[in-house]
């Protein structure tokens, strides 16, 4: 546990945050990133979800110059379990002792608690993508951003899409019934995290500061002979000038049950009056509406990387999951940082199920641990690191094997920052 002191070779001391210090530690990690503060509900609420014993504070003195905290998620994973995952959070170090080593004993006394605690992975979203790497994170899964030109695309609806009825809501009138829907979709998807208490209240954050001139959140259910199949959250941004109106409507939250309910919310955001752009961000890179638009050059779509997967025990994390084929390779492993995964694993496994055990045997694929986060959730094919040269294929047919079988028939996907 991080409650022990410890310090680095540099007199910083490393322990957890009081609860009656989590104030100033909090603020140390606002400066951290600019200083510019949230919203006053926006602290509260994270002030209110991070646990003290899971933070680490790096002291010099009195002064806190050092923030990590830790999430205690259930991630999908490919096959649908939720896994135990530290969701790994606000870390900053002040502009004053930054590149002296801080950061790096913070992610070491971590990633000992993560094994501690045995969660078999870490997981986070980087401020920055090239931070992570050297502590074995590798960037797991990918969202889309899109900037849909809604006055020249036009939308394709599947058959049954007018039987869907849409009806706007007050978002904390159906935050219930939405979340119920939310935790069905859940295991459908590997990368999605089961709500912990309280995260509800995350999606209803609507502080006015900012909005930048867009309207308070808005909320529309979608609902089949009286039962709810899909919502979103989403603001509109009026905007005018000679030729008329130009405004935007920005997409917040979209989930739904199946292709008729999706192309009614759709649809309906392609359609609304005096708005011409619909932005979205953070969606599924494979996400239906991409196949039922007119122009997908019109809609501006951009990747970017989003949650990053550590394998903190990788004979548990591997079993953990499922295999879309079956699998039967030897992995030799490098992790420097934490040297109790490196070595031989022999996997095998298939779609029921999986064993991951120390072995003897002959490696046939070599990677580091960095790589086999990245795969981890079936995202990225191990053969496109591999063309990269960060995957060694030793055994001939070893690497299609195995890049096959980690595939995930839906792109990984994480819903929300954290
Ligand atoms: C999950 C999250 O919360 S993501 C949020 C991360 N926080 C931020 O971005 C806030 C602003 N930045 C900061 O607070 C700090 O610069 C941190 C936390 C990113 C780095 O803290 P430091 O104590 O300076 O890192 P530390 O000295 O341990 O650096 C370790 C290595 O990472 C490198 N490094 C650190 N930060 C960065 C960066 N932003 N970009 C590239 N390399 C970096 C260092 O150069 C060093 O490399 P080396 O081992 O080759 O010498």
């Amino acid at each position: 546990m991080a409650t022990d002191l410890a310090r680095n070779d540099r007199g910083i001391e490393l322990r957890a945050a009081r609860r009656d210090e989590l104030d100033g530690w909090y603020d140390t990690l606002v400066r951290a990133f600019g200083g510019v503060s949230e919203a006053a509900e926006e602290r509260q609420l994270s002030l209110e979800l991070i646990e003290p014993e899971r933070t680490i504070g790096a002291w010099d003195g009195a002064a806190c110059v050092g923030t990590a905290g830790a999430f205690d998620f259930r991630l999908t994973v490919p096959g649908g379990a939720p896994v135990r995952a530290a969701g790994i959070t606000m870390v900053g170090v002040a502009a004053t002792h930054r590149r002296r080593g801080v950061l790096t004993s913070m992610m070491r006394r971590q990633l000992d608690d993560v094994r501690s605690w045995g969660r078999p992975l870490a997981v986070l979203t980087a401020s920055e993508p090239d931070i992570y790497g050297r502590f074995g994170y590798g960037a797991a899964t990918f969202q889309a951003t899109a900037e849909i030109d809604t006055s020249r695309v036009r939308l394709a609806v599947p058959p049954g899409t007018d039987d869907v009825r849409l009806r706007y809501a007050a978002p904390a009138d159906v935050l219930d019934a939405c979340e119920a829907l939310y935790a069905r979709q859940v295991p459908l998807r590997p990368g999605m995290v089961a709500r912990l208490p309280r995260w509800e209240r995350v999606a209803l954050l609507d502080p006015e500061s900012e909005r930048n001139g867009a309207s308070p959140l808005q909320c529309v259910v979608a609902e089949r002979d009286g039962d709810l199949v899909g919502y979103a959250r989403f603001r509109v941004r009026p905007d005018w000038d000679q030729a008329g109106p130009k405004g935007s409507v920005l997409l917040t939250d979209l989930e739904a049950l199946d292709p008729a309910a999706g192309a009614a919310v759709w649809r309906f955001l392609f359609d609304i009056d005096l708005t011409s752009t619909l932005h979205t961000r953070g969606r599924p890179v494979d996400e239906a509406w991409q196949h039922l638009v007119s122009d997908i050059r019109r809609c501006r779509v951009t990747l970017r990387d989003s949650l990053y997967v550590r394998l903190v025990d990788v004979g548990a994390a591997l079993e953990a999951r499922t295999y879309q084929a079956p699998v039967d390779v030897v992995f030799a492993v490098e992790d420097d940082f934490c040297p109790w995964n490196a070595g031989r694993w022999r996997l095998t496994g298939d779609a029921k199920g999986a064993s991951c055990a120390r072995t003897e045997e002959p490696a046939e694929l070599a990677l580091s641990v960095r790589e086999l986060g990245a795969a981890y959730l079936g995202g990225v094919p191990l053969t496109s690191l591999a063309a990269g040269g960060r995957v060694r294929e030793l055994r001939q047919g070893a690497l299609t094997e195995a890049s096959v079988a980690f595939g995930s028939p839906v792109a990984p996907w994480l819903p929300h920052g954290f």
